[in-house]
């Protein structure tokens, strides 16, 4: 169901603890106007000139408690009204959060991170502001112009008040001039932070390229740019709000002359009494400075506004990969018989498609490799049996099930995937292994260690398990990081296991061990290599051989030799390239043991 606004939901779920905030406003602001009352008597008693000292000392107490009911009463509703806008914050936060845990790859694919952190941090900052010091003020104004109105009508003078008050209108007209303009600027503020966000997030992530390739001094010209572009966003959005204080305080100021030159001239003509006089213009500064508020809260308003639509935007967002229609939620187990007829797919977008009528069976416990030139779909077609993307129905099935059939929380927690991004997170070695929503035991975090041929690194280092990782896993080397994606997802024991390129950064003897080790695990369960060596997919029992989305060759290890083609190319070149590796460490040595025996004889 569509989401149409946060602000109106917000208030009508906590409509009773508003009335209550709203209640203690108004007994402040109550107190408040006893003030000028309380001076006007005074003023007038002063001139009559029958004030004993015991009197002037009842005023005094009366003030001070008028004081202290003010204080308490003013901090009570704040306390208690911005507690509300705390409690929207978090709510808003913490659901922002879900939604976009629901949200598919491709639209974190589309999207900058610096442009997600602004929505989780200004944007829902500035909801917060709105209902905390724009709703405050709001009441606030509201409840005093109107008290402060009738006091002033009633117990001083209705034309002085009509005259003082001709002004006002105008701060409104002000505020409808000036609205388009800050909400503008506002966005564009927004629009700026965003972009330098994201380019301080490229710049950590990246720091190690910007090094290797000198690009300091390029890198930053471009923050300088971004940064110069903040400012002057941030510039030209004060300026503006300053012009609109500016004009509004002169609208105020001009009332004040109104009330001082009217009110002055009534106090000369005995229309009014001195009294009356102090008592109308302390209830005029009572109101102005709500008044004022009442103009930047319209700003803060148009500001909420525009936050609270790019919120909606992202909360009205349909997550594209949830359980189809036709999921069976019975189907809580894969046992990983895989079978895909005539899929073709193309990514949202793509002009071309990614994968062309691919035909495939694995057999439950089978291993199927996938090799291929760089962009064939390798990755595609592994994205497409954990549903990271949709295929269209009809065309994958896992254990005769159409794949839309099975719940995603069965297909996701049975297959493990070794994605080509080894994303480790900035916990310890052993919450990255055990990364899964089952709890795992030491023995079985050291187990996984172990296969994955990671384990002796690890008992090497200071804190063992628990060495803390940098963001990224950046604190392991490349092939460290890629076996400890490979334990993470054979801890889970899936029915089907997916390295998608994973064995890459490891040499041949360790890969020779990790499959080794894997076959214990993957017994009677499903396995699938995407490689681009040779020696990581001969042993499959079938291979396959992608070129432009489409299967061009398949059949095991020999087989595919004797066909003679892409495949066969692949390993003699690689044969080559291993013989040539061969050829060069051997003249190495032979070049470092002549000069050594040159050494000795000289
Ligand atoms: N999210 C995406 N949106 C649009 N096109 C994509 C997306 N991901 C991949 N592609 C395109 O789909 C094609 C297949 O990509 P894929 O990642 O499956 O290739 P691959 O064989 O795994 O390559 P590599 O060996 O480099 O990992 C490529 O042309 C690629 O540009």
């Amino acid at each position: 169901m569509e989401r149409k606004n946060i602000f109106w939901d917000h208030i009508k779920a906590n409509r009773w603890p508003y009335v209550i905030g709203f209640a203690l406003l108004s007994i402040s602001s109550m107190l408040q106007l006893i003030i000028p009352w309380l001076l006007g008597r005074f003023t007038d008693s002063l001139q009559i000139g029958g004030l004993t000292y015991g009197q002037a000392v009842n005023f005094a107490v009366w003030m001070a408690s008028a004081g202290l009911g003010i204080a308490f009463f003013r901090s009570a509703s704040r306390i208690y009204m911005f507690r509300l806008s705390r409690q929207l914050e978090m709510r808003v936060r913490g659901e922002l959060f879900a939604h976009w845990e629901k949200l598919s790859a491709q639209y974190f694919n589309n999207r900058r991170i610096g442009d997600l952190m602004s929505h989780a941090i200004s944007d829902v900052g500035v909801i917060r502001e709105v209902t905390m010091q724009g709703y405050y003020n709001v009441m606030e104004a509201l409840f005093l112009i109107v008290v402060s109105v009738t006091a002033m009508v009633s117990f001083v003078n209705p034309w002085l008040t009509l005259l003082t008050m001709l002004p006002l209108p105008l701060l409104s007209l002000l505020a409808y001039r000036f609205n388009k303009q800050i909400m503008q600027q506002s966005a564009d503020m927004q629009a700026a932070i965003s972009d330098l966000t994201s380019r301080v997030q490229e710049f950590t992530a990246g720091i190690r390229v910007i090094k290797a390739f000198v690009q300091e001094q390029a890198v930053r010209k471009l923050f300088a740019q971004d940064n110069q572009h903040a400012v002057n966003m941030n510039r030209r959005f004060v300026r503006s709000n300053s012009l609109f204080g500016a004009l509004s305080a002169g609208i105020v100021g001009f009332s004040f002359l109104v009330s001082v030159v009217v009110g002055g001239i009534m106090v000369l003509k005995d229309v009014i009494t001195l009294g009356e006089f102090v008592a109308f213009n302390t209830y005029l500064s009572l109101l102005m400075g709500p008044i004022e508020n009442l103009g930047k809260v319209v700003n803060l308003l148009q500001r909420g506004k525009a936050s609270e639509l790019r919120l909606l935007e992202i909360f009205n967002t349909q997550p594209d990969i949830v359980d189809d229609v036709i999921a069976k939620p019975e189907i809580d187990r894969i046992h990983g018989d895989i079978e895909i007829r005539n899929l073709t797919f193309a990514y949202p977008e793509a002009k071309r498609p990614a994968l062309r009528d691919i035909s495939l069976t694995i057999p439950k416990g089978s291993s199927l490799a996938i090799v291929g030139r760089v962009g064939s779909g390798k990755s595609t077609l592994v994205h497409l049996l954990v549903r990271l993307y949709n295929p269209p129905r009809g065309t994958v099935f896992i254990d005769g099930h159409d794949i839309h059939e099975i719940p995603l929380k069965t297909l996701r927690g049975q297959i493990g995937i070794v994605p080509q991004d080894q994303f480790l997170f900035s916990s310890t070695i052993r919450d990255n292994i055990g990364f899964d929503p089952k709890p795992y035991s030491d023995e079985q975090v050291a187990e996984a260690a172990k296969i994955a041929q990671v384990y002796d690194n690890i008992v090497e280092f200071p804190h063992q398990f628990d060495t803390p990782l940098g963001e990224r896993g950046i604190s392991l080397s490349g092939g460290q990081r890629q076996r400890v994606s490979i334990a993470r997802a054979v801890i889970k024991k899936p029915s089907v296991l997916i390295f998608d390129d994973s064995l890459s950064a490891v040499d041949t003897i360790t890969e020779d061990r990790i499959l080794e080790g894997l076959k214990s695990v993957m017994n009677q369960r499903t396995t699938i290599i995407i490689g681009h060596r040779i020696s990581s997919v001969q042993h499959a029992d079938r291979i396959i051989v992608m070129d432009e989305g489409r299967i061009v060759e398949q059949g095991n290890h020999e087989q595919l030799l004797a066909l003679n083609g892409i495949y066969a190319d692949m390993y003699h070149k690689q044969l080559l390239d291993q013989e040539a590796e061969r050829q060069d460490v051997k003249t190495r040595r032979q070049g470092s043991s002549v000069l050594l025996q040159g050494g000795t004889g000289a």
